[in-house]
């Protein structure tokens, strides 16, 4: 059972980049944390300061109540899973698990309970004499996610578990984590994992909390659903969301009291609650931002914006029409009853009517790019 507290991290590495910067972040003890952001945004840097395998070049890192930076890996009560496995390739998938447990001179008959019953956790009791090579993508990650939890540690770190599986593998095995994490608090380990991900639907999927990072910092800390509906910037409205956000150049104006948004020449009226938020923005640029899912086809919806189709992709319950607005490519996701018409009938180019519901809308500072909502 551990908190991890990052107080001031900062990471330079030896070339004289910077990394990370100034990163304050607690995570609370048996909670499980997301880490995504765009390749390079340093989430494997910051979880490896987590886990000693990276030094920290200033600020501390807590485990429960000891500053670990200068704690060697082993000694953290931490437990890695990595994207390539790291298995022994000479070693049985017994001897996989049981090895750390071994060098640490755990009784032999508690290695085999501890083997064994994460073995049956993970589904892979049948599989203990084969070697790395025998097995599957799949497999192999249940095997080095088992290594981990044999070691009972107090944090689970996995850096990009699933991202050599294919999709429908990375479906299933997310579920099983996810479901370990449920399965050992209720057993009485409440164990902390942090989990690094590029992949926005991972990390909703997972996360009680999501750290969103760009270039080393982090944009923000919440849940899923926080991280949906209120996003703190323009950076976490485009990251989170499949598909993304559209997101606009816009203008903000009033006329006979009430606000618009002033979008390719089409007024749309924002809600009350918008406006008086929005009013001290009249007569400056700002970011406009609608979810694909807040636009529809169907004129009750909201206010109106004309757009010329570029491609229809109609799928089972979903269609997503992509269309433009002068220069700007938008993105409208219809589901349910839009799904009985034919949408394929709309022809490259055709103008066509869309509604954005402004009640779902978001309005970014043009400058500091940071949601006016919210201020
Ligand atoms: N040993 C190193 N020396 C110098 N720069 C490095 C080193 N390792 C990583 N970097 C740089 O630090 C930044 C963060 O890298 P990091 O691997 O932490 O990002 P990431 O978010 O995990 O990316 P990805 O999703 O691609 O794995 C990148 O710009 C990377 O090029």
């Amino acid at each position: 059972m551990a908190e991890v507290v990052l107080k001031k991290v900062e990471k330079v590495y030896p070339n004289g980049f910077k990394a990370v910067h100034g990163v304050d972040l607690d995570i609370r003890d048996g909670e499980f944390m997301v880490f995504v952001g765009p390749s390079g945004c340093a989430k494997t840097t910051t979880l490896r300061m987590v886990a000693g395998l990276e030094e920290i070049s200033s600020g501390e890192v807590w485990i429960g109540d000891r500053m670990v930076n200068s704690t060697p890996p082993k000694d953290r009560g931490i437990a890695m899973v990595f994207q390539n496995y790291a298995l022994y390739p000479h070693m049985t998938v017994y001897n996989n698990m049981a090895f750390g447990l071994k060098m640490a001179k755990i009784p032999a008959d508690e290695i085999d309970r501890r083997v064994q019953d994460a073995a049956q956790k993970l589904d892979i009791t049948d599989l203990l004499d084969r070697k790395p090579k025998e097995m599957s993508g799949g497999q192999r990650q249940r095997v080095a996610v088992g290594r981990a939890i044999v070691r009972k540690p107090d944090v689970f770190l996995f850096d990009e578990p699933l991202s050599n599986l294919d999709a429908k593998l990375r479906v299933s095995m997310r579920v099983r984590i996810t479901q370990l994490h449920k399965e050992l608090k209720k057993a009485g380990q409440n164990a902390t994992m942090i989990y690094v991900t590029h992949d926005q639907v991972e990390a909703m999927t997972m996360g009680d909390r999501i750290c969103v990072m760009d270039y080393g910092k982090i944009m923000q800390v919440d849940t899923p659903l926080n991280l949906y509906h209120a996003p703190a910037n323009k950076f976490v409205a485009g990251f989170i969301g499949s598909p993304a956000m559209n997101l606009a150049e816009a203008e903000i104006i009033s006329k006979d009291d009430q606000v618009f948004v002033s979008l390719n020449g089409e007024e749309l009226l924002l809600p009350e609650d918008k406006a008086t938020k929005a009013e001290h923005y009249v007569g400056q640029k700002v970011w406009f931002g609608i979810r694909p899912e807040n636009i529809a086809i169907n004129e009750a919806a909201g206010s109106g914006l004309t757009g010329k189709v570029s491609v229809v992709e109609q799928m089972g319950n979903e269609v997503y029409i992509y269309f433009f607005l002068g220069e700007q490519q938008f993105i409208a996701r219809l589901s349910g009853e839009s799904n009985s018409r034919d949408f394929k009938a709309l022809d490259y180019g055709t103008p066509t009517r869309f509604f954005a519901d402004m009640n779902k809308c978001h309005i970014f500072d043009y400058e500091t790019e940071q949601n006016i909502f919210l201020q």
